[in-house]
């Protein structure tokens, strides 16, 4: 349903995304993650047609993403989507129904669909008064008028309180139960877990992880064993009336049953940890490397064919 290949964007010479290279199944949730300025609102806005690749091919539904078809079969929700504030929930929705050409019939059913389906309230009430949460709800609302088979959410979450952010995240589980795909931008791991199929983990523009949440905890996680054991052994500490020693392999857990076996002891508790996702994250998306992301001065791979004279544009300047 969206395909990314090789997809590079360059600012000036600036690399914002460099190689990016997955695809998304129909009906499945893919989450793309990542630190400030990894490079996913790039990527989002690329798919959503709103800003052209340097170099590589996107494709939404078969068609090359920012194609007047894609564009009508997606719904895109920027990370900041400010509401005309005079308006009501109703009366915005129905605006962008207008400008999708949607019926006014089925517009009205499928407004208050969406509007029941995220429980909103005050749907009469001036947007300007209604809270964070609320806007995010119209906001999403929105993406939905046109019905669109593609949805591209960029940090849908963002800002909100962590009961609204669930709500969300479920709200985008049952969109894709009913068979919408979805492809929305986080910023840490946790909050995908529980939703997405398949996640990219991306820093300073490059994929540096992929796969389901599972995969990736296979690949990047690692375990330790706590062995508490009545006697002292090399390397541990002592903890309360026992001793404690962590280790990271089976291996060594045996070597420590050993040694504290040979001391007249033996292993009275082990304990196993994972890494939590949140540790993966830090770990793979790890501090930038200076100067990284800077095109090199002879760079020959036609990215340059069109950004160096081109003034950077405002990030938002394309909604
Ligand atoms: N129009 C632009 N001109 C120049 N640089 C840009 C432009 N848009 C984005 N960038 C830079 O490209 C990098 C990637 O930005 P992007 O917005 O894609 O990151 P992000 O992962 O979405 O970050 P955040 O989580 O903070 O929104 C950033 O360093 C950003 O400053």
């Amino acid at each position: 349903m969206i395909t990314v290949d090789g997809l590079r964007k360059v600012y000036g010479d600036f690399v914002a995304v460099q190689g990016s290279t997955f695809d998304v199944e129909p009906g499945e949730i893919f989450g793309v993650v990542g630190p400030n300025g990894a490079g996913k609102t790039t990527t989002l806005k690329t798919l959503a047609g709103l800003i052209e690749p340097t170099a590589g091919a996107v494709r939404v539904a078969g068609e090359p993403a920012g194609d007047p078809e894609t564009r009508t079969a997606l719904g895109f929700l920027p990370e900041e989507s400010p509401l005309y504030e005079d308006m009501t929930a109703r009366s915005y929705l129905r605006f962008f129904a207008d400008l999708y050409d949607v019926p006014r019939e089925t517009a009205n059913q499928r407004i208050e669909t969406a509007l029941d389906d995220l429980e909103l309230e005050h749907r009469d009430r001036r947007l300007g008064d209604v809270s964070k949460g609320m806007k995010r709800k119209v906001a999403i609302a929105r993406s939905l008028v046109n019905d669109p088979d593609v949805l591209i959410y960029d940090e849908p979450a963002s800002g909100l309180d962590p009961l609204t952010t669930n709500y969300v995240l479920e709200y985008v589980r049952e969109l894709a139960d009913a068979g919408k795909t979805v492809l929305f931008s986080a910023h840490n791991l946790y909050h995908v877990e529980s939703v997405c199929d398949r996640v990219v983990i991306m820093n300073e523009g490059e994929i540096v992880a992929r796969g389901t949440v599972e995969e990736i905890r296979a690949e990047h996680g690692e375990t330790t064993y706590r062995v508490f054991t009545t006697v002292p052994v090399d390397g541990s500490e002592p903890d309360g009336d026992r001793h404690v020693s962590t280790v990271d392999s089976m291996d060594a857990v045996e070597g420590i049953r050993e040694a504290a076996a040979d001391a007249g002891g033996e292993v009275v508790d082990i304990r196993t940890r994972e890494s939590t996702l949140e540790e993966i994250f830090l770990d793979v998306a790890g501090q930038p490397m200076p100067g990284s992301r800077r095109v090199s001065p002879g760079a020959t791979d036609g990215d340059r064919r069109r950004e160096p004279s081109e003034p950077p544009e405002p990030p938002e300047a394309a909604e």
